[in-house]
């Protein structure tokens, strides 16, 4: 198995709409991927590989500070939305498989584009709202332009996953735009069994990922992990477990996790992730009419997960 690659040009972020033929060949390409591997790399989005880079730069100026400098913008201590922040090294949310040992990674989560949000604005910091806001707005343009392709690939009315998507960047949407920095790893530190990032499936609906080295793996449908190669320019589009119920399982959820760097490499690592969800208090049905799951809000399944995942709400 490996991951396929679909042009998205033709509904690229600098087109202004895709014509039905264009929308058909889109659709054809990107089902095949979506039931058979849950994984594709997309090319010509209209995201280049500048932007990418520069989240990764301004990111890793954040995280390259001593931990007093970034505990004023910790997760939990903004009231209007306790997923936006920093999450420290070693902290209990970080096990993403909960038989592991915490990942070992640090992030920064963007949730809401509220304007009382706290944002880093040191001199060494500037433009790090902006280029973020920017980069979230790029994400949830390319997002919901995948969302159509995929209703239309379904044979579903347009607005079937899109109508579901109104709030994103609002208190009322968990989409979150994760900026992830892998320290570099001392082998005699790391406890066995211990990883970058443990095997998981995401929560929501997509997931697009930008990464700047290999370590990604995906479970293949064989049950063996295949390495995923870090390719500038691509994005990497993945379905989430959500989408995967929403479509009775035609689409397909698939399990990842980021390995440790081989031994001798003392490299770090950034991968910029931004996860689609629903809107709270949208009622995800399966979209073929049957009954294989009940329905359940978007809000109340991404609790639950947590719940399961980390211990708490
Ligand atoms: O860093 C990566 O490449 C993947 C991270 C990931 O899968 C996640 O945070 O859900
Ligand atoms: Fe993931």
């Amino acid at each position: 198995m490996s991951i396929p690659v679909v042009d998205f040009g033709a509904y690229s972020l600098s087109e202004k709409d895709v014509t039905d033929e264009q929308l058909h060949n889109l659709s054809n390409e990107l089902k095949a991927a979506f039931t058979e591997v849950g994984f594709v790399f997309l090319k010509n989005t209209g995201i280049t590989q500048d932007e990418v880079a520069r989240v990764m730069d301004i990111s890793k100026k954040f995280f390259m500070q001593p931990d007093e400098l970034k505990q004023p913008f910790s997760s939990k201590s903004f009231a209007h939305n306790p997923n936006h922040g920093w999450v420290a090294r070693g902290n209990c949310f970080f096990r993403l498989n909960p038989r592991r040992p915490r990942d070992l990674k640090e992030a920064f989560h963007i949730t809401s584009l509220h304007p009382d949000m706290k944002w880093p604005s040191s001199d060494a910091l500037t433009g790090f709202q902006e280029i973020h806001t920017s980069f979230f707005q790029h994400c949830k343009d390319l997002s919901l332009r995948v969302l159509r392709v995929m209703s239309h690939s379904l044979g579903l009315d347009p607005e079937v996953f899109l109508s579901a998507h109104h709030l994103i960047g609002t208190e009322e949407n968990g989409t979150a735009l994760r900026s992830l920095y892998y320290q570099p790893v001392k082998n005699e530190e790391v406890k066995e069994g211990q990883l970058r990032c443990g095997e998981h499936s995401d929560y929501g609906t997509i997931t697009l990922l930008f990464q700047n080295a290999e370590g990604l793996q995906v479970r293949s449908r064989s049950g063996e992990f295949i390495s995923v190669p870090s390719i500038p320019g691509l994005v990497l589009l993945n379905i989430a477990d959500l989408l995967q119920r929403w479509t009775s399982d035609q689409f397909i959820s698939v399990i990842h996790r980021v390995l440790l760097p081989p031994a001798g490499d003392s490299g770090a690592r950034q991968s910029v992730a931004f996860f689609v969800h629903p809107d709270h208090e949208a009622v995800i049905t399966c979209c073929d009419g049957s009954d294989k799951y009940p329905p359940v809000t978007a809000g109340a399944y991404l609790k639950e997960r947590l719940k399961y995942s980390y211990g708490e709400s």
